[in-house]
């Protein structure tokens, strides 16, 4: 931290946008982002070298859930792990991945197959998420889903992305570790903050770690993940004391 405040031209701030930017809510299209976030991430982003999202949504969709965001200076959304990224308006990504439509073709049969009630699809166009927290029991749904979705995910050259009562189903090849690290390059950057609360962001604290420079990892804290906990520099509790703490550090920069 003593190096962001010290040379804030030069920090990259990363974030997680679910559980880190936007409280967890049943339904995922219903997940918006903390209202105070949009204007600490402009106060943050007119000071630090760059702030990006780094998310499994894609960026389209973290623009919607975050009104405001596209007016953040500088701001750069990494979305499906950082497969796809959004800058100045403009999206660029590589051509889809071909296994992707092929398991939406044969998901519905394998759910029914397995007489999950209440398990939720969600279609993000470059992958597909299979949410259990809205089953009876979300745990017992996970852990039914885990074998038989690893097995289609494998048929068609997909990788499993667990998380927060999901597992997603998406190309391999790029993870957040990798889109954090490359970013940090690009930007030249002299020191690093990222802030996660899920395990696809353990990649990103593991960049953290091995980028070389000074860096703080930052738990957005919750009773549903624990792994991220014990790795953190520091843990907060959950979206409101992650933009309290960016609220803080902008206040700080501001005053230095
Ligand atoms: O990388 P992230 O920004 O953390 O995105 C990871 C997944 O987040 C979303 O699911 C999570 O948030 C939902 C809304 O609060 C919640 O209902 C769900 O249980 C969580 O797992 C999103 O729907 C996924 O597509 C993202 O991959």
């Amino acid at each position: 931290m003593k190096a962001i405040l010290n040379d804030p031209a030069g920090a990259v701030i990363g974030l997680d946008f679910d559980g880190t930017l936007s409280p967890i809510v049943p339904d995922p299209a219903e997940a918006v982002i903390h209202p105070k976030a949009p204007a600490v991430l402009a106060r943050l982003g007119a000071r630090v070298r760059a702030l990006a999202v780094v998310t499994g949504r894609p960026p389209a969709t973290v623009l919607e859930l975050g009104p405001g965001l596209a007016d953040v200076p500088g701001l750069v959304i990494l979305g499906h792990y950082g497969f796809e990224r959004w800058e100045n308006g403009r999206i660029s990504a590589p051509p889809p991945h071909p296994g992707v439509p092929r398991v939406e073709a044969e998901l519905q049969l394998l759910l029914d197959s397995l007489g999950l009630r209440e398990v939720m699809v969600e279609d993000k166009g470059r992958a597909v998420a299979v949410h259990t927290r809205r089953a009876p029991d979300p745990g017992a749904a996970l852990a039914a889903l885990r074998e038989p979705l690893a097995k289609l995910a494998d048929k068609h050259d997909l990788v499993v992305e667990p998380g927060r009562f999901v597992l997603e189903l998406r190309p391999p090849g790029m993870d957040k570790g990798q889109a954090l690290s490359l970013f940090l390059t690009e930007r030249a950057a002299r020191s690093v903050l990222f802030a996660g609360d899920d395990l696809g962001d353990l990649a990103a604290f593991e960049a953290v770690r091995a980028c070389g420079l000074p860096g703080v990892t930052v738990c957005s804290g919750s009773a549903e993940v624990t792994a991220l906990t014990e790795l953190a520099d520091l843990v907060v509790d959950g979206p409101e004391g992650v933009v309290e703490l960016l609220d803080e550090l902008a206040s700080a920069i501001s005053a230095a």
